[in-house]
């Protein structure tokens, strides 16, 4: 059993404890006016109010105390404080007056993330409720440093989470998880196990090559590899459905990008830019390249978009600014966030220990946490719409 689930199930047990049956009608009504007060404020990661969202709201009363508790669709462990600090605050006037006056408040924020709908998929992807691609239109953008703090800032939000290394060109994986040499066991004689590794189950070619492997890849042969990594993992070999399976793909909007988005239903796609003009001109290839195939793009993370001084701490946009913003206007897509240029980012990373793994109180993982949370709200929301299965444009 996971925390999430534990925690929901604590919650369902505090609903049965405060039945509403039991109160004076205008303590009821009171209690009504709570839920919809919460059901008005706004989910910061997708700027919607709760009452449009698919969220669960519950209310209820104990010996002086209002207990309640919001159920959203995305990992927001860390959220806890932040939202029982605003429900108290809106609350605050109910709570003054009236039959709930000098009531005490109690909130609480739990998560139940849920399966995109995906069809028949192959049996080690049975337990693997969504899969997210990390992509980018040019190589060196930084598309594997924000895979890697994606991945760990979304298990960092109460999440399980699996990180495949697509990167067959150049698989980066075991060095930015301190994993080189370590080869996976294998199941069965077809199966191999996932590799833990900071609280990831992780996968990549680069711990199936030796160092007398070729690394001349051709096209078809790279495809087949991914394939092989994707369906012949156990992504669940422990039994625990995985809830995110992010996908570091190679850069560029080639073949391979298009046969994983017609192997299996991705829940969407992150695209990761810098503010340099052609690489936004690629990233909207990307963003082009997935709608074709009707995968949802989640939205698109800037990196390395403003360089900090390493004498002042002064933060200056010294490629232009605005260009992802703009581009995300453009292409009906939101920006994630965005990610400066900083040399902890590239020290951390390249050294085995990602900044949100070796800092994950600091403020660059808040950063990527942020964007965790509105990439994995963003699938939520898909979901909502009726899944994301792929179709085909015609002609
Ligand atoms: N925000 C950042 N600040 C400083 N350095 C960064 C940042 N993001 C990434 N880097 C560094 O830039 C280099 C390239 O990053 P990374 O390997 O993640 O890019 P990529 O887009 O995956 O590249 P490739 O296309 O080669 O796979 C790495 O050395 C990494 O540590």
């Amino acid at each position: 059993m996971t925390d999430h689930d534990h925690h929901h199930d604590h919650h369902e047990h505090e609903h049965h404890d405060h039945d509403h049956q039991d109160l004076p009608p205008e303590v009821q009504d009171a209690l009504e006016r709570v839920a919809e007060v919460i059901g008005q404020l706004e989910d910061p990661a997708t700027g919607m109010v709760l009452d449009t969202l698919d969220a669960d709201i519950e209310v209820g009363y104990d010996d002086g105390t209002v207990y309640t508790g919001v159920t959203l669709g995305y990992p927001c462990a860390s959220q806890q404080v932040d939202w029982a600090q605003r429900v108290r605050q809106a609350c605050a006037p109910l709570l003054a007056d009236g039959p709930l006056a000098g009531a005490d408040i109690h909130s609480d924020l739990y998560f139940d993330i849920q399966r995109t709908e995906s069809g028949a998929v192959p049996e080690s992807l049975d337990r693997v409720k969504n899969i997210i691609a990390v992509a980018s239109g040019k190589g060196g953008v930084g598309k594997s440093t924000t895979a890697v703090n994606l991945a760990l800032a979304l298990a960092a939000e109460g999440a399980t989470v699996g990180l495949l290394d697509a990167d067959i060109y150049g698989p980066s994986l075991p060095t930015m998880l301190g994993t080189e040499g370590v080869r996976p066991e294998i199941k069965g004689g077809k199966f191999f196990l996932p590799v833990h590794a900071q609280g990831l189950k992780t996968m990549s070619l680069g711990y199936l090559l030796t160092e007398d492997t070729p690394a001349v890849w051709r096209g078809p042969m790279a495809s087949g590899a991914l394939n092989q990594m994707l369906t012949q993992t156990l992504w669940s070999e422990d039994g625990e459905a995985l809830d995110y399976l992010v996908v570091d793909m190679p850069p560029g909007t080639g073949d391979i990008q298009l046969t994983l988005s017609q192997k299996v239903v991705l829940a969407g796609a992150v695209i990761v830019t810098t503010p340099q003009d052609l690489a936004l001109v690629d990233a909207m290839k990307g963003v082009e390249m997935f709608r074709k195939v009707s995968v949802p793009v989640l939205g698109i993370v800037e990196n390395m978009a403003l360089h900090t001084c390493s004498n002042c701490g002064h933060q200056e946009p010294i490629f232009g600014s605005g260009g992802g913003e703009k581009m995300a206007a453009d292409y009906d897509t939101r920006l994630l966030g965005q990610l400066p240029l900083d040399m902890a980012i590239r020290e951390q990373v390249d050294g085995g220990k990602p900044t949100v793994a070796v800092e994950p109180d600091g403020e660059i993982a808040a950063l990527y946490k942020t964007i965790a949370r509105k990439a994995a709200a963003a699938v939520w929301l898909g979901q909502d719409e009726g899944g994301a299965m792929p179709e085909i444009e015609q002609g």
